[in-house]
Formats: structure tokens, C-alpha cells, sequence
């Protein structure tokens, strides 16, 4: 057997989160590139060394999250102020690390980070909620209601910041040279790495990093009372129905715990946004915008994703680029392995059944 780098110890980082997200990020992405860079046959899985493995198997511990590269490392870890003296703005702002050290590469993470800052203002609105005494009481009505609001120009924005990714990353740069390093082990059916060193159940969640992985969408989606694992109606067949219901849930692993703690608190909510707005006339309008606004988002989502990863699949790397191997994965899956379309309208649909529409004996949603 040739040299083995030690297993370092992390104690000395443990009292800081600041130290254990930087080391996530740095051993996460050093594992991205060992288990895409090593040769293989594909006959055996790829051996994560101890190195590598043991450390961030421990990181991950204490963080609560996966010990594989997630959102927090490509996106809220990866970008910096480029001078630190001034506020993080989209003006202040650098990417740190790339895998194919393209510009689309740093922009599609910019694009990302955009939301995550823009999405601030969603964050603020629904805290002020959790920290109502009681929503129920009419003196919060029109304070609700301007949160309603801001929060449908919120989603707007966002919208836009979304459909910006298309000015700003090549689909076949993206698609072909910045994609293939995100999958994860045995994503979509490709080969299937091990943590020397470390027991098999405690590295189950390792896909790879995905936006669904992003706290924001999924602290709107609870807010509002967006129901994903409803099943979709009409049911779809058999073979769209993959990775549909349980998708959302799953992501949230990936999250640092911190973030899912602030998911659990809006989850747990007694009195949710949506029951006040069934019972109050001046609330359903401004509630029914914000949840349009947001199906708005995923319809503009869809077909960002279409774009870059349904259509990109059925075309060849063009203009002298290279095609980097994508390890046996099925290409129309999106990283987390879903099957991307079908994933995403019925995020959309879920979406779209909140709207309160007039029943006989109230409002409802379908
Ligand atoms: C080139 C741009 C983009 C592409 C190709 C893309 C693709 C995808 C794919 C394939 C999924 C399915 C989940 C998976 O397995 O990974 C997904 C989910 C998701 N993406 Fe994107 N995405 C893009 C940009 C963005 C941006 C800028 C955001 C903003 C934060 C975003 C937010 C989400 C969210 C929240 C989900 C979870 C599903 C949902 O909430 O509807 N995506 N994306």
C-alpha cells in the first residue's frame, strides 16, 4: 500500500462554527474533486480515503448536515465580500472555489447567492410572524397584510434573479463542464463511493448539491403552508412519479442543522398564515398573491432547469468544449437523482393547490 496522509484531528475546531463550516467546505470539496479525478473502471466503488472521510464524517456531526458537498459549500460558504470592509452586496461579492474555473461556473453560484440575500426579506416577514403573540388578533391584520404584500414583491424579484441565470451561464457550459463534478455517490445510478474509515450509516445521505438544499424556498414553502407531499392530481404514471413527495424532506439533510431548526420552528407553528387568511376577508387576497407569485417562481423554474439540463441532455458538447465524464449518470436527472421535470411540476402543482378558493361552507384550498 502507497502513503496515507494522517487523519487529522478537528477538536481544536469544534468551540467555532465558523471553523467547522470552512472545514465542511474545504474537505467537502476535496472529496468532490479525489472521487471525480480518480481513474476508475467502474467495477468497484470509489475509496474515499480516511484522510478526507473521517474528518468531515465528524464535522458533519456537529454541524448536522451531510458529509458530502451541499449548497451551504457551493453557494452561502463560497461566496465572500471582495472587501470585507463593506456590507455583502451582489456588487461585493466573490465566488471562492470552482471545479471547472469558468465564469458560468461563478455565476450560476452567483445567481444563487443573489436569492439567498434578495431572500432575506422573506426570512424577516416570517420571523416577524413566529414572534406574533397571537396572528389571529385582529390589530395584526394590516400588518399582515403589508407582509403579504412585501413578500409577493419579494417572490417577483426573485423570479427575476432567476431568469437572470440565462444572460449570465452557457447551458452547454454549464451542462457539460461544470455539472458532471456535482453528482454525488451513486447519484442517478452512478458508481457509489466509500468513507474508509468510517461505518456505512453514517454516510447515507450523499447527494449532490442542489438549490433544493437552499433554507429559503423551503422556509417560504412552510410559511405559506405549501404541502409537498401531497400526492400529485391526476396522478401521474408510474415512471414520472419518481423522487416526487419525498424530495423536500430528503433535502433538508443537507441543510446545517441550525437552518432545519428554523424550518421545525415555522413547521410547528399552532396558528399558520393560511388559517388566519381563511377566516379573514382582507388577509385572502394578499395571501392567494404571494402563493400565485410563488408558483410564478417555480413556472419560471421549470424552465430554467428545462433548458439547462432536459434540453442540454439530448444535445452534444459543441464549439471545442469538452464533455467531462458524467460516471455513468442518467442525464435528465437532476443532482439530488430525481427525474427533473416531473420533480419540479409537482413542486409547482403543490404550489398551486394552496391557493384559498370560495367553497360553500368556506374557503378552502385543493
Ligand atoms: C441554471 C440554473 C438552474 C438549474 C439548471 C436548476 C436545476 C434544478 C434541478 C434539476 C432541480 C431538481 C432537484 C435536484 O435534483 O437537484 C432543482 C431544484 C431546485 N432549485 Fe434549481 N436550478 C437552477 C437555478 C436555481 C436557482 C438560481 C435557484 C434559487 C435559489 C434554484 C432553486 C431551486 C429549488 C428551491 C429547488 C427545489 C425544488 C423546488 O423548490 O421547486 N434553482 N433545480
Amino acid at each position: 500500500m502507497g502513503y496515507q496522509w494522517p487523519v487529522l484531528s478537528t477538536e481544536s475546531l469544534e468551540g467555532d462554527p465558523r471553523l467547522l463550516q470552512r472545514a465542511h467546505a474545504v474537505l467537502a470539496w476535496l472529496v468532490q474533486h479525489y472521487a471525480h479525478s480518480t481513474p476508475t473502471d467502474g467495477s468497484e466503488p470509489i475509496r474515499i480515503p480516511k484522510s478526507l472521510a473521517v474528518p468531515l464524517v465528524r464535522v458533519s456531526k456537529i454541524l448536522r448536515m451531510a458529509p458530502i458537498l451541499t449548497f451551504a459549500d457551493t453557494v452561502l460558504w463560497n461566496a465572500r465580500p471582495r472587501d470585507p470592509r463593506r456590507p455583502l452586496s451582489m456588487d461585493n461579492i466573490q465566488i471562492e472555489k470552482t471545479f471547472s474555473g469558468t465564469e458560468d461556473e461563478e455565476n450560476f453560484y452567483k445567481a444563487s447567492a443573489s436569492v439567498e440575500l434578495r431572500g432575506i426579506e422573506a426570512i424577516q416577514i416570517i420571523h416577524r410572524y413566529l414572534n406574533l403573540d397571537d396572528p389571529q388578533d385582529r390589530i395584526n391584520e394590516s400588518g399582515l397584510r403589508s407582509d403579504l404584500l412585501r413578500l409577493k414583491s419579494v417572490l417577483e424579484e426573485l423570479t427575476e434573479l432567476m431568469e437572470g441565470v440565462k444572460k449570465a451561464v452557457d447551458p452547454r457550459v454549464f451542462y457539460w463542464q461544470v455539472r458532471p463534478w456535482f453528482n454525488g455517490s451513486g447519484s442517478g445510478g452512478g458508481q457509489r463511493w466509500v468513507y474508509e474509515g468510517v461505518a456505512e450509516s453514517a454516510v447515507v445521505d450523499t447527494s449532490g448539491p442542489s438549490a433544493g438544499q437552499s433554507a429559503i424556498m423551503h422556509a417560504i414553502d412552510a410559511f405559506l403552508g405549501i404541502d409537498h407531499r401531497q400526492l400529485r392530481c391526476p396522478i401521474p404514471s408510474v415512471r414520472k412519479q419518481h423522487g416526487d413527495s419525498a424530495f423536500m424532506d430528503r433535502m433538508r439533510k443537507y441543510m446545517p442543522g441550525l437552518h432545519r431548526d428554523f424550518l421545525d420552528r415555522i413547521d410547528d407553528t399552532q396558528v399558520t398564515i393560511k388559517n388566519v387568511a381563511m377566516e379573514r376577508n382582507g388577509l385572502r387576497e394578499a395571501y392567494n398573491g404571494a402563493v400565485k407569485a410563488l408558483k410564478r417562481l417555480r413556472d419560471i423554474h421549470i424552465r430554467v432547469a428545462c433548458l439547462y439540463i432536459v434540453s442540454m441532455a439530448r444535445s452534444e458538447p459543441s464549439d471545442g468544449l469538452q464533455r467531462r465524464e458524467t460516471r455513468g449518470l442518467d442525464v435528465a436527472r437532476g443532482t439530488g437523482g430525481n427525474h427533473v421535470a416531473s420533480l419540479l411540476k409537482a413542486g409547482r402543482d403543490a404550489t398551486q393547490k394552496a391557493i384559498l378558493h370560495l367553497f360553500v361552507l368556506g374557503w378552502v384550498s385543493y
